[in-house]
């Protein structure tokens, strides 16, 4: 069929502008190839159907193109959304859920029975091959009860507050991801691990995927949540910050909230061997890919 000169030459430009793209991903191919990435997908990202689909495409491109991609998600929202309908009522302190017996049994169900099998589905639908376990399997995380105290603003004396079965992870064996990964499988992990005196504990998704991250000593760690990175006061994306930047923005009160966790999570994962940590927006299609494979990035890095 014939075609006039301005469609080819539009579709030139088209090929020419694809063809780019590859090319500006080729030595972020040759840099990742082998190297390992923990992505922690929170649970406000994954509220959009489509947006889950890209992301489990871009997991499945990140392991086709050689490298290691480790996932562990969230789930709060959707949690929450579950008590709701029980008739229980969530209480947070510094961002952790307080957990009884009944809500770890609710985070349990939920957290490995429903959104772990979803990923796993999304992820079987884009092309891979996912591996969904929790903490649990394979001796993967053992938990510790976290101890919080709190200031009485009046008296000004320090009080433990008892947040029931919240752990951090305290011992990690990585001998179920080493072996999955090996083996062409990717692991999908729920935030949720055992203790030593056989309780289940519900632990908060980003300590858990830093956790990960730190002992696999990642290339890595992508903290996908609902905003497009590290904020200024201005709203503007913070691109690059150390551990002392965070520091004084946590001091100036410019990072709040859930930020506060997630931000002592990335610093705690460069400290102890990760390469980097990037939080970017989990709602943008393939945010993951434009920052992983383009000179531009997409989030805020977060560096030693
Ligand atoms: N400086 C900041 N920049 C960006 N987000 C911030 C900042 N300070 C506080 N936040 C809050 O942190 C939230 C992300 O943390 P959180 O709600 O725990 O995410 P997730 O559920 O994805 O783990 C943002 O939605 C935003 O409200
Ligand atoms: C102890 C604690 O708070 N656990 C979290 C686990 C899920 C989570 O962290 O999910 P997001 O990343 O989606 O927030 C919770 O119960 O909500």
């Amino acid at each position: 069929m014939a075609t006039n000169i301005d469609q080819t030459d539009s579709y030139r430009t088209s090929m020419l502008a694809k063809a780019e793209t590859l090319t500006e991903a080729l030595p972020y191919l040759q840099r990742y190839a082998g190297k390992t990435f923990v992505v922690k997908y929170g649970g406000h990202a994954m509220g959009d159907p489509e947006a889950a689909r890209d992301f489990a495409e871009d997991i499945v491109l990140l392991k086709a193109v050689g490298v290691n991609p480790v996932v562990v998600h969230g789930g709060g929202p959707q949690i929450g959304a579950m008590l709701k309908k029980l008739g229980v009522e969530s209480r947070f302190v510094d961002g952790l859920r307080v957990t009884d017996a009944a809500t770890a049994e609710v985070a349990e169900m939920v957290l490995s029975g429903k959104i772990n099998k979803e990923l796993v589905s999304w992820i079987s639908a884009a092309g891979g091959k996912a591996l969904g376990i929790s903490g649990k399997d394979a001796g993967l995380v053992t938990a510790t009860k976290v101890e919080r105290t709190t200031k009485d603003p009046e008296s000004n004396i320090e009080r433990a507050v008892d947040l029931g079965f919240v752990g951090e992870p305290t011992e990690i064996d990585p001998m179920i991801i080493h072996t999955a990964s090996a083996a062409g499988f990717i692991p999908v992990i729920a935030p949720i691990g055992v203790g030593k005196d056989g309780h289940t504990y519900n632990i908060n998704a980003d300590t858990m995927a830093g956790a990960i991250a730190a002992k696999l000593g990642a290339s890595r760690l992508f903290l996908l949540t609902d905003v497009p990175g590290v904020l200024d006061k201005d709203k503007r994306l913070l691109t690059d910050l150390t551990p002392d930047d965070i520091a004084g923005l946590t001091e100036d009160g410019t990072i709040s909230g859930g930020m506060i966790p997630k931000l002592e999570t990335c610093v705690h994962a460069v400290e102890a061997g990760c390469e980097a940590a990037v939080v970017l927006d989990g709602r943008v299609p393939h945010a993951m890919l434009l920052e992983i494979f383009t000179a531009r990035g997409a989030g805020t890095l977060i560096h030693r």
